[in-house]
């Protein structure tokens, strides 16, 4: 009989409404917005904004830009982030003597990280290793996902053990992964171009006030420049998907790019590598609405890189996570 403890995974990301409809955007928004990790404003001030002015305009607009993006079998985020756990599961079924089960929750919406723990602990997991879909660290995201998978236990009697990773900014194997894609696309194109790496923007107060994110977002950058031998004119450092009026990480990847054709860089290429998997922020914000505005301002050429969602790199960065965090547990 075998009696050591049996090890489980848990991948969690952001999460998205269940339909790309009015109704479910707004309960997704009401949920993702009321989390103080996300929008930190005093309660007294926030609610009333949230609730009679964003909650009334803003998921008429979002639905529509989903309905843009939504896949046959729904939002791109869970459907691409549940091929990429079902890989998971089918490489750990076959590389251990145990399977170890494999689920994916959402911090806002579903699948629920109650109902991804419930199933990993009747699947007999002891000790559950968490791998954040997030490669850089930010408390609002990777905090957030944490505080979720926290409340979730409340209830639960028989507390898994659990392994909480913190991120892989500076992974080699997801510097790798992000290099080979950006050659990838390279020798499909048939040219190398200016390349432009845009991350989801944070407000500026938070890193001031202490979240790393800033600092593993660069970290990422450049080691993703110097794999790739570039020079520092060969690629830009930006900062997307801004929201509400205080100041978001600068440089602004809009206005960035607007400047980029005057000063000479007319064709360039895109990579978000902040997204583990594609979503609404990089299928129409980056390629769609960066890339409208790029060609608007004399841009020639705008290509966007895929995240590297369930490929053979992601597959196999994230087996390396979990085998690492597994060895470092025992
Ligand atoms: C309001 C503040 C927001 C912060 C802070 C924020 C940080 C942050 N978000 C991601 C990843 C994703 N964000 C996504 C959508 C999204 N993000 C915000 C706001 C903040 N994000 C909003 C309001 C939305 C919804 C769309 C919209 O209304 O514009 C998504 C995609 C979800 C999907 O369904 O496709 C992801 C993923 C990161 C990595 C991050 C900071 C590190
Ligand atoms: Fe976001
Ligand atoms: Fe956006």
């Amino acid at each position: 009989m075998n009696s050591s403890p049996k090890y489980g995974v848990l991948m969690i990301n952001l999460g998205t409404p269940d339909a790309p409809e009015t109704p479910q955007v707004r309960k997704f928004l009401r949920e993702f917005l009321s989390d103080k990790r996300v929008v930190d404003l005093n309660p007294l001030l926030w609610k009333p904004i949230l609730n009679l002015i964003i909650l009334t305009i803003r998921p008429a607009k979002v639905a529509k830009v989903y309905q843009q993006v939504w896949m046959d079998e729904g939002s791109p985020l869970l459907v691409l982030g549940e091929r990429l756990k079902e890989r998971v599961k089918h490489a750990l079924v076959q590389n251990s003597e145990q399977p170890i089960p494999v689920e994916m929750a959402m911090t806002y919406g579903n699948p629920s990280m109650e109902t991804a723990a419930n199933k990993l602990r009747s699947a007999g997991a002891e000790k559950i290793i968490v791998v954040p879909m997030y490669p850089q660290f930010s408390s609002t995201t990777t905090a957030a996902g944490y505080d979720r998978l926290m409340s979730s236990l409340k209830k639960c009697p028989h507390w898994p053990a659990l392994h909480l990773i913190q991120d892989y900014a500076d992974h080699p194997l997801y510097i790798k992964a992000l290099a080979n894609s950006v050659q990838a696309q390279w020798e499909k194109q048939g040219e190398q171009r200016h390349l432009v790496l845009s991350y989801h923007g944070i407000p500026k107060r938070y890193v001031n006030n202490g979240d790393p994110y800033a600092r593993r977002c660069e970290l990422t950058s450049r080691l993703v420049a110097q794999a790739l031998g570039l020079s520092d004119d060969e690629w830009t450092h930006v900062y997307q998907s801004r929201f509400g009026r205080e100041e978001w990480l600068t440089p602004y990847a809009d206005a960035t790019l607007k400047a980029m054709p005057e000063k000479g860089i007319k064709r360039i290429n895109v990579i978000s590598p902040a997204f583990s998997i594609d979503c609404i922020e990089t299928l129409e914000e980056v390629t769609l609405e960066l890339g409208d505005e790029f060609k608007q301002h004399g841009g020639l050429a705008f290509d966007y890189i895929p995240a590297l969602n369930d490929s053979d790199d992601q597959l196999a960065l994230y087996l390396a996570l979990i085998e690492q965090n597994t060895q470092q547990w025992k």
